[in-house]
């Protein structure tokens, strides 16, 4: 079969055999020789011997060599048997003429003395793992030889044989070299194992131009060099001593990193490798995460390992590494998860609409962990109890100039609403009219109390409405207007709220940094700040068409409060000389065309919101119904307004008013509704005061209201069915801090004691009930009394969840378009209203505030 030279005669005979003593080779079966099969000796070997780092170590149970046959190379010099065992692959010789062994698998032999291998010049695979080895002269003559494993042996010198010109790949690990000996003339070289060795420095590759793969790990090297320029795409260099990250700069195509077991402390030397895909820098020193920047940049970079670094200890390095390094899909061998992803993301660096939803779940968790409480305010809709007009924009915009002169020129319809800020009062600012200005201590426990529906924190400071401020504008039957920042209103859109929101905008950032910079004591900070905050606004009027109901240029304050003007007359249904000329949208036409003119980036703003315009800002004029009018949703709006613009009542109207209100609260609330009897035999409701505000515009917490409810339904919602609605939050109120702390930790006594109080019988609830037994109403006066005052068009009877309402207010669970009553007449047209006085500061304050539009 071989020759001497391995060839296999053409004609299969035994022609050429080795010269001395050939073996009765049992191997002559011709299956065994035929090209590609998997019978080769080679292929029973594990892979671990065929190379690839593994060590193959021989399982000493293994004994089927020995039962085999005679021991081969017994005292370490490769003899015929023994490389007959160990010849396969069948294939043509380089010449073409010829079939010869390609490949010699000798592992595990105890060889020292190979020489017999230097007639076995056609070998192209080598593989001669743990043996005695340490002298490879003898393959000089393979010319064509392209893998050599001699790994696990005893060589001290690298490649010392006359260059097989082709020989691609090359491990020599397990070995005693100490050095690198010069490869230049192993140019075709492209894998190259070394671990395992004694090397002290990488030398001797810079020729080695094809060199792909190369691993020096467990050497002794004490700094990465002599690579420049190479084209290595796996690079292990680990558990050896090197402490920084050098001299890689060159190497861009690199693909693998391996410095595991080393001392790196730092990161530095990643940069600009732009092909790196995994990086191993396990045990080592890295102890900073800002380490992770020279990463940030690699977007190929999917595997990154930092195990049993000092870094893994830091608080949140995980979701750290993640937040910066979102390419990754596995870190410390473990898959990075989409969800760690989007929580490292909403860590370090939350999008708006998480801060305001998070914002509002945790108003609403601590308002139900306070002492519920029912808000007159609540009556007109469950589903929009409070009206409101947001002015938006960035700082500067004028909104807040906009909201006062609004609630100066519209004082029936319009109150303003105080935000808290702990902000320090700019010159002229007063507590409780401008802001109510507290400290942080003082906000922070008015969020613990669940006072706030929003919060927010700005340039610094924390700014928040609280639901008291609304309500003292609501309970007087006014409108809330307020003015904030975006996040504001991305948390008001979470709550149950439906305001309007107006975006007031300057067409150009120029304008706004002239605004702002005029202003006294401004930072240019602040100035460039706002000016991206522009942006904002402008990105997410674009982004999110009808997020903004509308948009008002501000550039001209005065144009602009005009345009205002117009639309929220045009939207109450109001008329006077100056408004019908512009009934519809076309002021604020004019303005955003104004905007879209000034800055080509604006156009959004138009084009989003003309269409917001058409649909929710558009109200016809005439004598349409007042439902018809507000399409609904403005009735929904401004219900509390219309409700205000009724006939004064008399007071047994009042007393039945209240009745009803009450029980439609509780019909609100549990569904259930009351009989009429049961209705007005309720004691009417104590009136609370016309004016609670406290230093906080928090309510006069020594003045407890009675709730409107009865307690029968009442109590009973406020046990279960707390979450239902914000609506019914908030506590009775506490006269102090520390009161209303003590009941927002006592929010399941309050429970109980709601539960307790609903489940007895009315007449029996005493102190700390909220609700007595009274004496009843004469029934049939009342009805007289109603009729005659022609305030009702239907007979108070049982209000039912939806029924057509009165006019006077909206019944529970009756919807806006929902069959009521037409008004054919606009609010204040011919109804006198009764609203309570502005208080005098307001206009004190505007006429002195405002600007001269
Ligand atoms: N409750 C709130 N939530 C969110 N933002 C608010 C709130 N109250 C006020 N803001 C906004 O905070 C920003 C800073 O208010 P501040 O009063 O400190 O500045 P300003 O210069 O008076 O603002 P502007 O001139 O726009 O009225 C303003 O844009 C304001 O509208």
């Amino acid at each position: 079969m071989a020759d001497a030279d391995g060839i296999w005669s053409q004609h299969g005979g035994m022609d050429g055999l080795p010269p001395s003593d050939p073996p009765e080779i049992s191997f002559g079966a011709p299956e065994v020789f035929q090209v590609g099969t998997s019978d080769s000796p080679a292929s029973e070997l594990p892979d671990s011997a065929l190379g690839y780092g593994v060590p193959y170590i021989p399982d000493d149970d293994d004994d089927s060599q020995e039962e085999e046959g005679p021991e081969l190379s017994p005292d370490g010099i490769l003899d015929e048997e023994t490389v007959a065992q160990g010849l396969s692959n069948l294939g043509k010789a380089a010449g073409g003429t010829s079939q010869v062994f390609l490949h010699l698998t000798l592992p595990g032999y105890n060889l020292a003395d190979i020489s017999l291998l230097q007639d076995y010049v056609h070998l192209q695979r080598l593989e001669m793992p743990y043996n005695q080895i340490t002298d490879l002269s003898a393959l000089s003559c393979m010319t064509h030889l392209l893998y050599l494993d001699v790994s696990h042996n005893e060589l001290r010198d690298l490649l010392n044989f006359d260059p097989p010109i082709n020989l691609k790949e090359v491990d020599y690990s397990y070995n005693k070299l100490e050095a690198i000996q010069d490869l230049s003339e192993h140019t075709a070289l492209t894998k190259l194992t070394l671990d395992n060795n004694n090397i002290t420095e990488i030398t001797g590759l810079s020729n080695c131009r094809q060199l792909r793969y190369l691993s020096i790990a467990h050497n002794n090297l004490q700094k990465i060099s002599g690579l420049d320029h190479l084209k290595i795409k796996y690079l292990s260099l680990r558990g050896n001593n090197i402490k920084r990250i050098e001299n890689l700069e060159t190497l861009v195509y690199l693909q693998v990193l391996n410095l595991s077991g080393n001392a790196i402390s730092s990161m530095a030397g990643l940069e600009g490798h732009n092909y790196l895909e995994s990086v191993d820098l396990d045990d080592n020193e890295v102890s900073n995460i800002a380490e992770v920047q020279y990463l940030v940049d690699l977007r190929l970079l999917t595997d990154l390992n930092l195990m049993r670094n000092p870094i893994q200890g830091l608080p949140d390095y995980r979701l750290s590494i993640l937040y910066k390094l979102q390419q990754l899909s596995t870190l410390d061998r473990k898959r990075a998860e989409v969800e760690e992803k989007v929580q490292a993301i909403n860590m370090f660096n939350p999008p708006q609409e998480v801060i305001a939803a998070q914002d509002h779940i945790r108003n609403v968790v601590y308002s139900f962990l306070t002492a519920s409480r029912v808000y007159d305010s609540t009556l007109p809709s469950i589903e929009t109890p409070y009206p409101m007009l947001v002015l938006t924009g960035p700082q500067g915009s004028g909104k807040r100039d906009l909201a006062l002169r609004l609630v100066q020129d519209f004082p029936d319809y319009f109150g303003y609403g105080i935000s808290h800020t702990t902000r320090p009062p700019k010159t002229g600012e007063e507590d409780n009219k401008d802001y109510h200005f507290v400290s942080m201590e003082r906000f922070e426990n008015l969020i613990r109390q669940g006072k706030f529906i929003q919060t927010c924190q700005y340039a610094g400071h924390l700014y928040g409405l609280t639901m008291d401020a609304v309500e003292a504008v609501a309970k007087e039957g006014l409108a809330c207007v307020v003015h904030m920042e975006l996040e504001g209103v991305m948390t008001l859109k979470n709550t149950y709220f439906e305001p309007r929101y107006v975006l007031i905008i300057p067409a150009t950032r120029q304008y706004l940094a002239e605004r702002l910079s005029s202003r006294e004591g401004i930072h240019q900070d602040e100035v460039t700040y706002n000016i991206t905050r522009w942006n904002t606004y402008v990105d997410t009027n674009q982004t999110s068409p009808g997020f903004f109901d509308m948009a008002i240029d501000s550039d001209d304050l005065g144009q602009a409060y005009t345009n205002l003007r117009k639309l929220v007359m045009d939207y109450l249904g109001i008329s006077d000389a100056a408004s019908s000329e512009t009934s519809t949208i076309d002021g604020d036409s004019r303005s955003q065309s104004a905007i879209e003119a000034k800055d080509g980036t604006m156009t959004g703003v138009t084009s989003t919101n003309s269409a917001t315009r058409a649909t929710k800002w558009s109200k016809p004029t005439g004598s349409i119904s007042m439902d018809m009018e507000m399409g609904g949703g403005a009735a929904r709006t401004y219900s509390g307004q219309h409700r205000k613009m009724e006939p004064k009542k008399t007071p047994v109207e009042e007393a039945s008013y209240a009745r009803r209100s009450a029980a439609a609260k509780a019909a609100i609330i549990t569904g259930i509704v009351p009989n009429p009897y049961q209705q007005l035999m309720q004691r009417p409701p104590g009136t609370a005061p016309s004016n609670t505000l406290d230093q906080d515009g928090l309510g006069d917490h020594d003045q407890q209201r009675p709730a409107t409810a009865p307690m029968d339904a009442t109590t009973s919602f406020l046990s279960m069915q707390a979450n239902t609605s914000q609506a019914l939050q908030g506590s009775m109120d506490s006269s102090s801090d520390e009161s209303e702390e003590s009941a927002s930790l006592s929010d399941l006594s309050s429970a109980r004691q709601f539960s307790a109080a609903g489940s007895s019988d009315t007449s029996e609830q005493g102190e700390g009930g909220y609700a007595e037994r009274v004496e009843g109403l004469d029934l049939a006066a009342l009805e007289n009394a109603l009729s005659d005052q022609g305030s009702l068009t239907s007979p108070p009877a049982a209000p039912r969840p939806g029924s057509a309402g009165s006019g006077q207010m909206s019944l529970p669970g009756s919807r806006p378009g929902s069959a009521r009553e037409p008004v054919t007449s606009r609010p204040g047209s011919n109804l006198k209203p009764v609203l309570p006085p502005i208080p005098s500061y307001r206009g004190e304050k505007q006429d002195k505030s405002l600007p001269d539009f």
